[in-house]
């Protein structure tokens, strides 16, 4: 095979960094891309010209090859015209046939080490060992339970790990992350994206989140999981628009990962069809709780969010609040994520009221087991006919628990974790204080009813700023801090505006706002400014925006200038202190005025929910039950709220003990397992603590002239070397860039790289070392005893080639996987004997001159030997095929059960679902059916 570099179109490729798509054909040119077809992996793919890391595939006199329907042919020459190939080959009848390079087949692989061997192109040894440790360290990685989790930048926290563990080896998973607020649910997230990402489960992601937290989010991906994710907005298109006027492209295929904020989606028809068109495979939407489907307008969010989420197969919708617009809204973001489970709402409101049974029910299964004759007539009540199959699992106890979980419960979709099954929360402190009332409000009465919850809003800002006691009350407050930092919070932009003006100008208080008056660009401006410890604002003062999603937790006072109406909105936020790395106690201060609806509100949220001191999942459920008695008694100031305060906190503890016995009950049993979340974990740890990676890092470093210098403890400069070649490491900046291979280093230091195996730069190092011919020959001599100088062994390296679409997952079951095999002539396999590091310790380097000159001479024991490696991977195919078959048949077998069993609750599941899932293991066993043990590595190893 030769390499040149003109395109035409039909001309075959090969892709050097992914080999595994087979050979690919020109299918069209523009005047800087060239877009090649795979058809053997059933993918299209685009590359600028210039830089294109593609191969030219032509084929020498003596080659054999193959056409598209499987003919094998041996090339005898070779003719050019007009830039595409035609090779005169000989059939196996001797016949000599015109054989045109579009017709050969696609499912083909190159850079044949023998080819190599046998043409006298060695590689170093030190190769060669950097390709046996590239596919034993791929293998490994692809089989451990830790995959896609490693090289994240935050803390293995428990409950977080549980859920990403779950979640992210799920074929496209939709579910609701519904975590309480500041527990973690953008790092869950982050997790899973970053775990689809490497098990290649999903490639394109969409996050879909409010305009405020559109860069918080960038940050995040960026910093914590190295996911670059590109910003689409209004502004984005219009650029594209200008550039490329006449046909301008669509804003979302410009990017893999791409963040949008919903404001973007509704405002804008155009980018709403433009996202809807681009194909994604996971789309993330975050503080679901906004997405009503009572408004049907092709603009309101819930249309705008139901529309992607029907065209993209994997879906994450996050809240910390799922009932805060009610039951009924929860129940259309659950629909909206699985319509076969849930379909009807009447039922599941009944079902939640059978919640506490179940709950009983998964207690008594793991207590005796399914089979115990006293459970099975109540387990099939529940599960019908597919009990049998459920109690055939392995594990019978959790396949039966999670088919009660999933179809009785809210299983498989929704995760919630809250604060009282996660440690280390700080304390509240509560610093309530009753003001009076002033005139200006009495007076108008705007102190009465919801209104006055925000009673300044009909008002002069002067006259308010003036008369109302909480505007003094605020600034002594600030005063009294002594330079800590207090969020305030209070529900209209107006007002926060208006303090936060008051507050510079008069107070001389140093203070940002933070509102929906403002830009994307100056709310994060101000946010900085905030978070800033040196120079930065003491005070932000929030609107109601401000009270979700972020992350304010360097502060521990949090101001509530008013009380919400609704109880999940102040738990909303107190939660921008009350999260994840918040390390004091925190000082919630509420200033009320006496005698108005905010003293009532503050009565029934502090003595009714118990709402101010911890989280409480009752709050809601509670409110919407008595909403309208609840807002009569802010109204009417002739009665007396006692009474109210009683019903709520009557209703609040017969609503805890309901839900802690049932649907939290339930939900607890899903999202945290805290077993399987350990070990995990201590996978994870296993191999980001690897003395492996320093070993294949130093190695690589070295074929690749990169220089390391100690920087600090745990800590070294990397930077290119005199005259690297880089080969991998083209991103390396020439000032070398800072790394660490500690996590606990990378937490505190963000300056630092933190490299894993799964950093990008390991991935394009083991990408290289695996995909390219870089070391699959070698030469090496060894000295041991019992051996005759001049004795021939062949090393040979074998890995599985078994190109199938993406989408068909086939990883999932048939993980890559490598083996050696070390043979003698007379076909002994010595591999046990002498295992590859212990050959490494006993060998040595082969001058390339002698290796050379040996050659003719030990070419056909070498032939030989291959025959015999050849046999032995044959018969191991065998056995890796049927295991594979086992797994994708228990993986798609148990969804084709789970959707007939569906299909007996639920008239609406589809055949054509089933169907589907059906027609993917009957793809899937045929592209087993195709896989193949290929020589990837030949070292020959003569003895001295
Ligand atoms: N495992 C972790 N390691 C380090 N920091 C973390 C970890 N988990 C969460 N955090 C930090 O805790 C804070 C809260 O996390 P996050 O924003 O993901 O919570 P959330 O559940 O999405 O919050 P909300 O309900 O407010 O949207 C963030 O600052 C986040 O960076």
């Amino acid at each position: 095979m030769e390499v040149d570099l003109e395109f035409v179109v039909g001309q075959r490729w090969v892709s050097q960094s992914d080999a595994a798509l087979g050979l690919g054909i020109v299918t069209g040119i523009d005047d800087r891309r060239v877009t090649l077809g795979f058809p053997a992996a059933d993918e299209e793919r685009t590359y600028a010209m210039e830089n294109a890391p593609l191969a030219r595939i032509r084929y020498q006199p003596g080659d054999a090859i193959r056409t598209f329907d499987d003919e094998p042919l041996t090339v005898r020459a070779v003719e050019e015209v007009d830039g595409l190939l035609v090779y005169h080959a000989e059939d196996q009848g001797g016949d000599i046939r015109e054989v045109p390079e579009v017709r050969l087949t696609s499912h083909v692989r190159f850079t044949d080490p023998r080819q190599r061997l046998f043409a006298g192109r060695f590689d170093r040894n030190a190769a060669f060992r950097l390709r046996v440790a590239a596919r034993d360290h791929e293998a490994r990685l692809q089989a451990s339970p830790a995959r896609g989790l490693i090289g994240a930048r935050t803390q293995h926290l428990t409950h977080q790990l549980s859920i990403a563990g779950d979640v992210a080896r799920r074929y496209a998973p939709r579910v609701l992350l519904a975590d309480e607020v500041g527990l973690g649910k953008t790092i869950e997230a982050g997790l899973i994206l970053h775990a689809q990402r490497a098990t290649g489960l999903a490639s394109r992601i969409l996050i879909v989140v409010p305009e405020p937290l559109v860069n918080q989010w960038l940050v995040e991906m960026l910093r914590r999981f190295q996911m670059a994710f590109s910003i689409v907005d209004s502004a984005a298109q219009a650029e594209l628009a200008e550039a490329e006027e006449e046909a301008p492209e669509n804003p979302f295929e410009q990017s893999q990962l791409v963040i949008c904020s919903l404001d973007t989606l509704t405002n804008s028809a155009r980018l709403r069809d433009e996202a809807g068109q681009a194909g994604w495979d996971l789309l993330v939407v975050d503080e679901a709780h906004h997405l009503d489907a009572s408004d049907e307008r092709d603009d309101a969010p819930y249309s705008v969010v139901s529309g992607l989420a029907e065209r993209i197969r994997g879906v994450l919708l996050l809240t910390a609040t799922p009932e805060q617009a009610g039951v009924a809204g929860h129940f259309d973001r659950l629909r909206l994520l699985d319509p076969d489970r849930f379909s009807d709402r009447a039922r599941f409101e009944r079902e939640q009221g059978q919640y506490a049974e179940i709950n009983e029910l998964i207690e008594a299964v793991a207590s005796t087991g399914p089979d115990h004759p006293d459970l099975t007539p109540r387990l099939r009540h529940w599960l019908g006919d597919s009990l049998d199959a459920l109690v055939a699992e392995d594990d019978p106890v959790q396949a039966v628990s999670d088919a009660l979980l999933d179809r009785h419960g809210t299983g498989r979709v929704l995760f919630r974790n809250t604060r009282a099954s996660v440690s280390g929360f700080p304390e509240r402190r509560l610093h309530p204080l009753a003001l009076d009332c002033p005139s200006l409000y009495r007076d108008s009465g705007s102190h009465r009813g919801e209104a006055g919850l925000t009673p300044e809003a009909g008002h002069a800002e002067t006259d308010w700023l003036s008369e109302d006691p909480r505007v003094a009350w605020l600034e002594r407050t600030l005063a009294g801090l002594k330079g800590e930092k207090a969020l305030v919070i209070c529900a209209r932009a107006e007002t926060a505006e208006a303090l936060e003006r008051y507050l510079q100008l008069q107070a001389g208080v140093r203070s940002a706002a933070f509102h929906e008056g403002l830009s994307l660009v100056e709310r994060d401006r101000a946010a900085a400014y905030f978070a800033d410890t040196e120079q930065g604002a003491r005070a932000l003062i929030c609107s109601e925006i401000g009270s979700e999603g972020r992350n304010f937790q360097f502060a521990r006072h949090l101001i509530l200038f008013d009380l919400p109406v609704t109880p999940d909105r102040l738990e909303q936020r107190i939660g921008r202190l009350d999260r994840i790395g918040q390390g004091d106690t925190i000082d919630i201060h509420i200033p009320y005025l006496a005698d108005s609806s905010q003293a009532i509100q503050y009565g029934l949220f502090n003595d009714g929910l118990d709402a101010f001191a911890r989280p409480c999942p009752a709050g809601m459920p509670v409110f919407e039950r008595v909403q309208s008695d609840w807002l009569s008694a802010l109204d009417d100031p002739s009665r007396s709220p006692d009474a109210m305060v009683r019903t709520v906190r009557e209703q609040c503890d017969a609503m805890r003990q309901a839900l802690e016995a049932g649907r939290d009950a339930l939900l607890e049993r899903n999202a945290c397992r805290p077993e399987r979340a350990r070990s995990l974990i201590e996978a994870i740890e296993t191999e980001e603590q690897s003395p492996e990676l320093h070993a294949f890092l130093a190695e690589a470093f070295d074929i690749f002239g990169v220089e390391t210098d100690y920087h600090g403890p745990h800590s070294e400069v990397v930077k290119p070397g005199d005259h690297s070649p880089l080969g991998p490491f083209p991103e390396l900046p020439d000032d070398g860039l800072t790394m660490t291979l500690d996590r606990a280093t990378a937490v505190e230091r963000e300056d630092l790289t933190f490299l894993s195996w799964e950093h990008p730069m390991i991935q394009a190092l083991m990408e290289h070392m695996t995909a390219t011919e870089l070391g699959n020959a070698a030469f090496v001599t060894l000295s041991v005893k019992g051996l005759q100088p001049g004795t021939v062994l062949l090393e040979t390296l074998f890995r599985l080639h078994c190109p199938a679409p993406a989408d068909l997952q086939l990883p999932l079951s048939l993980p890559v996987t490598s083996r050696r095999w070390l043979v003698d002539v007379n076909g002994r396999d010595l591999s046990s004997v002498l295992p590859h590091d212990r050959l490494n310790n006993l060998s040595r380097n082969l001058r390339r001159k002698t290796a050379q000159e040996a050659l003719p001479q030990v070419r056909p024991g070498v032939e030989t030997m291959i025959d015999h490696a050849e046999g032995f991977a044959a018969s191991e195919l065998t056995v890796i095929q049927d295991e594979a078959r086992q797994r994708l048949e228990q993986q798609l077998g148990g969804e084709v059960a789970r959707l007939k069993a569906l299909q007996g609750i639920n008239p609406a599941v589809r055949q054509s679902e089933i169907d589907f899932f059906e027609s993917r293991l009957a793809a899937g066993q045929e592209a087993i059916d195709r896989a193949e043990l290929v020589l990837d590595g030949l070292r020959v190893v003569i003895t001295a």
